[in-house]
């Protein structure tokens, strides 16, 4: 990786033997390596087995987890906030598991959609859940530093599993209790 970086940076025309780009490759690298080391973990590993036992059938709602994640198309970053709610049916997650969760995908080449998809799917399969909801809104630099540079707009997802998707209450419940 430190390889490519050097050949970009020779490639837009600048000297990589002065002084400010001499370790850049090698940071770049170790910067990359970081946005992208969901690649490396596994949900078991990060989920640790904290679930819990619980009587709990309302529902949890972790809300405003900041995630930073890298556009699949332009390997720009997309910067938003994660709203995670579940119905448990017999056990509880580790509330930090949710956030790990949302890392754990967020630090990959993604698109939105994808993101949310894959939180909710894992969100529901570790915790048995009676439904997940998930919601993320995000602004992608690749729409504003560059491409049709608008800075101002958002784009909101959501996935809706079990009774989120079924029931219309729950759904609004979450809504509301996101503020959306
Ligand atoms: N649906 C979706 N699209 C995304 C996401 N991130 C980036 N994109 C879009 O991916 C599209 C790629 O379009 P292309 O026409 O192949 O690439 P481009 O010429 O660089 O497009 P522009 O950004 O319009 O300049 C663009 O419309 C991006 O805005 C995302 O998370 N979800
Ligand atoms: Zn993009």
């Amino acid at each position: 990786m430190e390889k490519s970086y050097a050949e970009i940076i020779s490639a837009i025309g600048e000297d990589l033997t002065r002084d400010g780009l001499q370790d850049t490759p090698k940071r770049a690298a170790k910067a990359f390596q970081f946005l992208t080391s969901g690649y490396q973990r596994k949900v078991d590993d990060v989920v640790n087995g904290a679930l819990f036992e619980s009587d709990c059938n309302e529902m949890v709602v972790v809300s405003d987890i900041e995630l930073y994640s890298m556009c699949e198309h332009h390997l720009l970053p997309f910067i938003g906030r994660a709203h995670v709610a579940y119905i448990p049916n017999g056990k509880v997650l580790g509330l930090s598991k949710v956030a790990r969760i949302v890392d754990l995908y967020a630090r990959r080449l993604q698109i939105q959609e994808g993101l949310t998809t894959q939180i909710a799917n894992t969100m529901m399969e570790v915790t048995g859940a009676e439904g997940v909801g998930v919601i993320i809104e995000a602004k992608h630099m690749c729409m504003m530093m560059r491409g049709v540079e608008k800075q101002n707009s958002v784009m909101r997802t959501s996935a809706m599993l079990g009774v989120f998707k079924d029931n219309h209450a729950t759904r609004k419940e979450f809504l509301a209790l996101v503020g959306k």
